[in-house]
């Protein structure tokens, strides 16, 4: 197996993950895999700026963990040909911080902010001010004496990229010219996206192990990357090529079940139905219950398990779906126990 991505770091599995996640991005629009709705308005957008000679209008991208929102803002800049600053809400704590980066930018920079929902108040009234007349009142002095000096900023683009487009206040909501909602990927999608990144990393597999990976990865980009480099591990420790049975073995032994559920899946699932006999239960209850921060149960875990009919949510909590109670082979209320088993996608919960 030839290796042209340098990947391995000895010293730092996070570091190999991110350089692996690096080397596998798509750097234009044509390279960027399913997402064709979003990809065309992209590229209208961008196109209209070109014609007109001017920054592109600000862009807000909503959705999922690891579907793309970082890839398409460092496309918006590359493909613009326009320099990338990055930065994100949670190092964004004032304003003095927001003020900061804004009046440092170059003329048609990208300002990508990551987790904009959770920038401090203070800084979003600056922002307002900033996307609409690229403009900035800095406060100078403190008490009764103090001033309020403008400071013209150089135009820019901001793309905010946000898992919770529904904690967003309007007035910021408002000041972008354009929001990407990205979906999850279908399964044809996620095996052009690994038959990408296998081809990239010169790793030959095979349609069929393609496949089954596919079906793992939660509509998911990054974790197919995820479970790729997995299998490649797999297959490089067992001089095996990384076919049907190796991908499933790898798979199986990194606890990733047909469904593509993880093991913190798995625990939501579990505490649901064994603990709550199904629910209702609140979204904080869970979260205690299985240890995890309620934030990522409601971004990464939640909206898969509601996709693919597992859960529904109810004004009076999360609830497990009979599929549930069969997935796992328990008996729900009212049920028949039943051995479990797939459960079929269902796209529009
Ligand atoms: N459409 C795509 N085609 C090919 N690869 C993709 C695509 N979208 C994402 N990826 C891959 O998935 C990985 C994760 O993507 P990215 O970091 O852009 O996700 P994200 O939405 O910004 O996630 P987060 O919300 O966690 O920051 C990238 O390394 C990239 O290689």
């Amino acid at each position: 197996m030839s290796d042209p991505v340098a990947l391995t770091d000895p010293h730092s599995a996070g570091d190999a993950e991110l350089a692996f996640e690096g080397a596998l991005r798509p750097k234009t629009l044509d390279e960027f895999v399913g997402q064709r709705r979003v990809r065309g308005q992209l590229q209208l957008l961008l196109r209209a700026a070109e014609l007109q000679d001017r920054t592109p209008d600000h862009i807000l991208l909503a959705g999922p963990p690891g579907l793309g929102k970082t890839t398409l803002a460092m496309i918006v800049a590359y493909e613009g040909g326009r320099p990338l600053r990055m930065s994100s809400g949670p190092a964004i704590q004032h304003a003095g911080d927001l003020a900061a980066i804004l009046s440092s930018l170059v003329s048609g920079e990208v300002l990508f902010i990551d987790e904009i929902h959770r920038m401090a108040r203070s800084a979003e009234e600056m922002l307002y001010l900033a996307m609409e007349d690229f403009r900035i009142d800095i406060m100078v002095g403190k008490g009764a004496g103090a001033t309020s000096v403008p400071l013209e900023l150089a135009p820019f683009t901001l793309v905010g990229a946000t898992t919770r487009a529904g904690l967003l206040p309007n007035p910021l909501r408002d000041r972008f010219g354009f929001t990407a909602h990205l979906e999850f990927y279908d399964e044809a999608e996620l095996e052009l996206v690994l038959a990408r990144a296998a081809r990239l990393l010169g790793l030959d597999i095979d349609g069929e192990a393609v496949a089954e990976i596919a079906g793992r990865c939660r509509g998911t980009p990054r974790i197919a990357n995820r479970l790729l480099r997995r299998v490649r591990d797999y297959a490089l420790v067992h001089g095996a090529r990384p076919d049907v049975t190796s991908v499933k073995a790898a798979l199986e032994l990194y606890d990733v079940d047909p469904l593509g559920l993880d093991r913190l899946d798995r625990a939501v699932m579990t505490t649901m139905l064994e603990r709550f006999g199904g629910g209702p239960v609140g979204l904080s209850t869970l979260a205690v219950s299985v240890g995890e921060e309620a934030e990522t149960i409601e971004a990464v875990v939640e909206p898969f398990l509601v996709r693919i009919g597992l859960i529904t949510r109810t004004p009076r909590g999360r609830v497990a779906t009979p599929a549930a109670w069969r997935h796992f082979g328990l008996a729900g209320p009212g049920a028949e126990p039943s051995a479990g088993g797939a459960v079929p996608l269902v796209d529009d919960l």
